[in-house]
């Protein structure tokens, strides 16, 4: 796993982005940031389908590549892609449990945590996204991110690298990242659930420049996950700025 001492980031791309873009993204915006990103152990969540070109584009970069989720089930289900076939074409994390997929796809606790098993097992570090849907009182978000995680700590063996990545729904593509105490309650409900794993911590949603000196202030996160923000190449540069410079 990464320096715990140095801060953690990665994005995803979602849908947003096909095989030439994805390409043109890398090329002009990852390569040339690629130190910095490296700095702060950065990989990028793509698309099935993308991830060995991505792998060769990114090549000697030290920016990584991982999923965007993966199946749960080890044994042969046609069209699923398995947590070792990922760990084979070079993938380091896959994200499971998604908000956007625990919505379309109605993806349950338990079933998130059997994927994060999978992952693991198969020596990839899972990125287990958490979070209230709605706005809630932060002790309500704290409850729902508590009940998501102990899942998934259930499932895991202690000593597997977790990444857990705190984004609640009504945040992601919107205007506001969530307010830093908010966050704070939510991450220390988290790191109480996840207590004698070997877990890192990262927020998400509406990620621009100040969110996370912002959510520092008020919790000890690992790092923050870009969602818009790394493909914009000022924001992007912001924000790699403030996790490079030493608090
Ligand atoms: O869902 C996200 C990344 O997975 C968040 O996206 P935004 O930072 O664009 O809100």
């Amino acid at each position: 796993m990464s320096n715990p001492s140095v801060p953690i980031s990665f994005t995803s791309t979602k849908t947003q982005l096909g095989l030439t873009r994805s390409r043109g993204w890398i090329e002009s915006l990852l390569l040339p940031n690629a130190e910095r990103l490296a700095a702060v152990s950065f990989f990028a969540c793509l698309p099935h389908p993308l991830l060995l070109p991505a792998r060769q584009w990114l090549q000697g970069s030290g920016i990584g590549v991982a999923a965007q989720d993966v199946a749960a089930a080890t044994d042969e289900v046609t069209g699923a892609v398995t947590a070792s076939l990922l760990a084979e074409v070079g993938c380091s994390h896959v994200m499971v449990g998604h908000a956007e997929r625990r919505g379309a796809f109605g993806e349950t606790d338990q079933l998130v945590a059997r994927k994060a098993a999978a992952a693991s097992r198969a020596g990839l570090t899972a990125v287990v996204c958490v979070g209230e849907t709605d706005t809630l009182p932060a002790s309500d978000a704290a409850a729902v991110a508590s009940v998501q995680a102990r899942a998934v700590v259930a499932a895991v063996p202690p000593e597997r690298p977790l990444l857990f990545l705190y984004e609640p729904g009504w945040a992601i593509g919107g205007t506001e990242a969530a307010d830093p105490v908010h966050a704070g309650h939510v991450l220390h409900a988290l790191r109480d659930v996840t207590a004698g794993h070997h877990a890192r911590f990262v927020y998400g949603g509406a990620v621009a420049p100040g969110v996370y000196t912002r959510l520092r202030g008020e919790g000890d996160w690992d790092g923050v996950a870009l969602g818009r923000a790394a493909q914009d190449p000022l924001l992007l540069a912001e924000v790699l700025d403030e996790l490079t410079t030493p608090e």
